[in-house]
């Protein structure tokens, strides 16, 4: 389970007590993520969300806050992070950074479907729109750079062909970006994987996790989603009934130019690659230690997905 800093009762209590949310009733560690330290916190005014941030610190944590409260003054059902009653949003608990932020109604997806593709694609296109306005440029911290750096570090762990592959689709991506530079960006929200968003039956009630949010390619993060959504995770094949509900969705809401057509198949390629390998620098990571690495996410998901894009992908358009 991924509560990685305990709270005492008294802890909890005292941090409830800083907010205007009545009296503790009952919290409990959250088992569902691998990055941060989650508490659901019932108490006499309702349910919240603590966050503790496990890999950023408290400097770096602003910007995603902004970037939620960005989108939820657009609308957005997202986790905007509640004031305290000092006046702030952000603080440190037990040396980590933390927010307090509402508990959406709904449940994780099992699984995708037609219906629910068809909900994320629309509501991704709005993101993308929404996004545009947003005055702050953040590179991603798993970017252009990151992959560069850790396709590098990580090669001499891997079996030949996986470095063959990995570092022939980074020259690949890297020879198309050469000639397209002006290809559009956004606020994206670059980790949009059906597990960070909230459905009420087929009806989509909330995305959270923004902590991947930061100015990149608009087909990139349309391709990540696609990768999730709408894989065969054991086979690594799309889904064409869940992709074209996806696309078509996306497309009705927002219509992409000429050049991000012809960046698509490098995007689907790139975005599985970014999961690959961050699933693999985690996997490396924890690898002697049992309990750590049974909480990964399998890096071959990826591996297979990546290999499935490069035999083939299907056109931005849907007929
Ligand atoms: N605001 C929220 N409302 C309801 N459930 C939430 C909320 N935030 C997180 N959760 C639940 O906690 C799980 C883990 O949260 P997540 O932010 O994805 O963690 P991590 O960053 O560690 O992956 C989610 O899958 C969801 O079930
Ligand atoms: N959704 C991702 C995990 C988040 O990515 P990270 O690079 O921030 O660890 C996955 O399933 O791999």
């Amino acid at each position: 389970m991924a509560v990685y800093t305990s709270l005492s009762d008294s802890d909890m209590r005292a941090l409830v007590a800083d907010y205007y949310l009545g009296e503790l009733v009952s919290y409990q560690g959250i088992s569902g993520g691998v990055e941060n330290t989650n508490y659901f916190v019932n108490t006499t005014t309702g349910k919240y969300v603590l966050t503790l941030f496990e890999e950023f610190e408290f400097d770096e944590v602003p910007y995603f806050l902004d970037v939620v409260a960005h989108l939820k003054h657009k609308g957005f059902n997202v986790p905007a992070a509640l004031i305290d009653i000092h006046g702030e949003r952000l603080r440190m608990v037990n040396e980590r950074p933390a927010i307090m932020v509402d508990c959406f109604s709904g449940s994780e997806l099992k699984t995708t479907n037609e219906a629910t593709c068809k909900e994320m694609g629309a509501a991704l296109a709005k993101l993308h729109i929404a996004g545009e306005d947003f005055p702050q440029h953040r590179e991603s911290h798993r970017g252009v750079a990151w992959w560069h750096a850790t396709s590098q570090s990580i090669q001499s762990e891997l079996e030949p062909e996986q470095a063959n592959l990995l570092l022939s689709q980074i020259a690949e991506f890297d020879d198309f970006m050469a000639d397209h530079a002006d290809l559009p960006k956004t606020t994206i929200h670059g980790d949009l994987f059906y597990n960070n968003t909230l459905f009420d039956g087929e009806s989509l009630s909330a995305i959270i996790d923004f902590y991947n949010a930061c100015h990149s390619w608009v087909m990139y993060d349309l391709a990540i989603v696609v990768n999730d959504w709408c894989s065969d995770m054991t086979t690594g094949e799309l889904d064409m009934a869940k992709y074209r509900a996806l696309l078509k969705a996306y497309l009705y809401e927002r219509e992409p130019s000429a050049e991000e057509v012809v960046a698509w198949p490098y995007m689907l390629r790139i975005a599985a690659l970014r999961f690959w390998l961050s699933r693999l620098e985690a996997w490396h990571g924890a690898k002697h230690d049992p309990e750590r690495l049974a909480q990964q996410h399998d890096p071959l998901e990826f591996q297979r997905i990546l290999e499935a894009r490069v035999r083939y992908t299907p056109t931005l358009e849907v007929s």
